[in-house]
């Protein structure tokens, strides 16, 4: 199929956006009105323009409230109509898009609509045109696809056909199960939105907050299904109006864009072949012809990930010492000094922690950019080189480090915001690359931490659907419920990623305010527009590893005594396990099967902090418990 997206989606100029919508190698454009009326330049250089940079201008979208009009109206329309067709002839654009009339003169009289659109037609016909009209979910009278069909369907012109869009089907609630009945040769454009779920009103949800199939909540892959079962052959399309795609650097945009969509061809792939293998299928035959006809992509299945193999610090000299302390506090066995480079490894229960302040290495520039920082971090997949393969037929970078003598060759992927993504077989000790240390004298450090249970990373608001995107497509996890934390300073966007065993678990945050923790640490990280923010490591018994840990120095953020008081009165718990858990700085959360005990420790260098869980069948992160820990933190910081 064409893969093409609606300048409308990016930032920058015209000429700017067409460079990036052509680096990410789409066929071709939706030219948006304002973008060609604000050109500077006729329709034949933007046209000479795309066609220099291999795109087509696929779909204009030059008039509006046009059809259903009374007569006078419809005519003067109509003569400005071949103004708008001689436009479309020097740009070379085939297609013309009619979205249904919000005008309050329509009138609600589908014959008339039907007859003006075929007059409209047949004078697109007479320079080969076509016209493609369009249900706005907020159309006056037509609002879903059905209503739009039947009105082409009665003004049966060959010029003239539908144009669906997933977000007007989807937001309406509509059934998108029909469209597999509409002949796919009278489909002319498909555009594909997805969106987060918001009681907003339609028309403000459509323009500010549309994103990329994939990084929303609505069932976009249903409908797309239904789309290629038609027959539908054409452009698969994305026309994204998004407040902060308006702002985020183009490049990154149409790389996730040019992913969503590879990402969605390949998740309706399966189904097609699911159905087409399943011969009682009614859609069987439909399937298997769409498959046969469409060149979707097929990249290597997403894998359940196995959860954190080890994570990486990036540190200077004196910030390895002192993270080397942090660590051992907190139970960690110095487990090895890498053989060729100032790397060091720390080891409890499963978890591996790898400390990294080798002088011009990447982990070194990275330090350089942001201070100490996660810059690394190794996933267990059953397939490693399948799950890098994975990412890269999904538009990931390779990463390659240069390998020292015998060290191992991990296949490797950059994250968004450049963290090296390493695939490791599940239980790989990294200690083949390092020498042995001996071990201290006294009493084992050990504290009972024995498995990372998340990452929690500090991000950019426009990081936040490039990670979702990520996460989904790329390291085969959902996205839970979108919440806000409050931050002393303002607001967090949370967002919780997760794959269908629980084993890799990864968090979102982003500040909507330029002055909470997470904003200032996002700030810390320039460009790269985030970072790992906390780690929670887990325990069976949290009293005892506070306990032990205590002892070792270690310090934690000290809970407000109401909070424990609020908890009596909100929660059915045990007075004396309650006071047990506020002498420890213990915050909890239950849930209908479970339990979650949690407690956090200082931040390191004022970047990343540990947390110490003990999850007992629950689910979640704790969220409720995030905005004591916030205004705790904030009445702990030195005056
Ligand atoms: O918001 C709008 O006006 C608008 C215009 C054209 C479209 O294709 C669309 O989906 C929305
Ligand atoms: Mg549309």
């Amino acid at each position: 199929m064409r893969r093409s997206i609606a300048t409308v989606s990016m930032s920058g100029t015209l000429s700017q956006k067409l460079e990036a919508i052509a680096a990410a190698r789409f066929d071709g454009i939706e030219l948006f009105e304002a973008d060609f009326i604000n050109f500077n330049g006729s329709a034949r250089d933007l046209r000479r323009q795309a066609e220099d940079l291999g795109l087509g201008i696929d779909l204009y979208q030059p008039f509006r409230d046009f059809e259903g009009m009374p007569d006078a109206q419809f005519k003067r329309s109509l003569e400005r109509a071949e103004r708008k067709f001689d436009v479309m002839e020097e740009l070379g654009c085939p297609l013309v898009l009619v979205c249904s009339n919000t005008s309050p003169l329509s009138l609600n009289d589908p014959a008339r609509s039907a007859a003006q659109l075929h007059e409209l037609a047949e004078r697109a016909s007479r320079r080969n045109l076509r016209i493609g009209y369009e249900a706005l979910a907020w159309g006056r009278w037509v609002n879903l696809y059905q209503q739009a069909w039947n009105i082409v369907d009665t003004a049966n012109h060959p010029h003239l056909g539908v144009i669906l869009d997933s977000f007007h089907t989807l937001s309406l609630k509509d059934d998108p199960s029909g469209i597999a009945q509409l002949p796919g040769d009278r489909i002319f454009f498909v555009q594909m939105a997805d969106a987060p779920l918001m009681s907003l009103d339609v028309i403000q949800w459509a323009r500010h907050h549309r994103n990329f199939p994939g990084q929303g909540k609505l069932d976009v892959e249903t409908f797309f299904e239904q789309v290629l079962l038609s027959g539908y052959t054409g452009n698969l399309s994305l026309e994204i109006f998004n407040d902060v795609f308006r702002e985020t650097p183009n490049r990154r945009t149409a790389v996730d864009a040019m992913r969503s969509l590879l990402y969605l061809e390949s998740q309706v792939r399966q189904r097609l072949s699911h159905s087409a293998h399943n011969p009682a299928a009614p859609e069987a035959a439909a399937a298997s012809r769409a498959l046969q006809r469409l060149d979707l992509a097929m990249p290597p299945p997403a894998q359940d990930l196995q959860g954190y193999n080890f994570i990486e610090f990036a540190v200077d000299a004196p910030g390895a010492q002192a993270l080397g302390q942090t660590l051992s506090a907190l139970g960690f066995e110095h487990a090895g000094h890498h053989r060729s480079k100032a790397v060091d490894l720390y080891r409890q229960g499963e978890i591996q922690l790898v400390i990294n302040a080798q002088p011009g290495s990447e982990a070194s520039q990275r330090f350089e950019d942001q201070g100490p920082n996660v810059c690394a971090f190794g996933l267990s997949a059953a397939d490693p080189v399948q799950a890098a393969n994975r990412a890269a037929a999904l538009l990931s970078a390779r990463h390659h480090s240069p390998l020292g003598p015998q060290e191992l060759q991990l296949p490797a992927i950059i994250a968004p915001g450049g963290a090296v993504v390493h695939f490791v077989h599940a239980g790989t000790t990294l200690a083949a690359d390092f020498d042995p240390v001996p071990s201290r004298p006294g009493p084992p450090a050990d504290a009972g931490l024995t498995h990372i249970d998340h990452m929690a990373l500090a991000l950019a608001t426009d990081q936040l659907d490039t990670w979702t995107l990520f996460g989904k497509a790329i390291l085969g996890l959902q996205a839970g419920e979108s919440q806000e934390l409050a931050d002393p300073f303002g607001l967090i966007r949370n967002c919780a990623l997760s794959n269908p065993s629980r084993a890799l678990r990864l968090v979102m945050n982003a500040s909507t305010s330029q002055r909470t923790r997470t904003a200032r640490q996002v700030h810390t990280t320039g460009r790269s527009g985030g970072s790992v923010h906390h780690i929670a490591l887990g325990t069976p018994d949290i009293f005892a590893t506070v306990r032990r840990l205590r002892e070792r120095g270690v310090k934690w953020v000290p809970i407000s005594a109401n909070y424990y008081d609020d908890l009596l009165a909100r929660l059915d718990l045990d007075e004396a396990l309650v006071r047990d858990m506020q002498a420890h700085h213990i915050v909890c959360d239950l849930s209908a099967q479970g339990r979650f005990l949690h407690a956090y420790t200082e931040p390191f260098a004022d970047r990343f902090f540990f947390e110490v869980v003990q999850r007992e069948d629950y689910d979640g992160y704790g969220a409720v418990n995030a905005a004591v820990r916030m205004a705790a933190q904030e009445q702990a910081r030195p005056a």
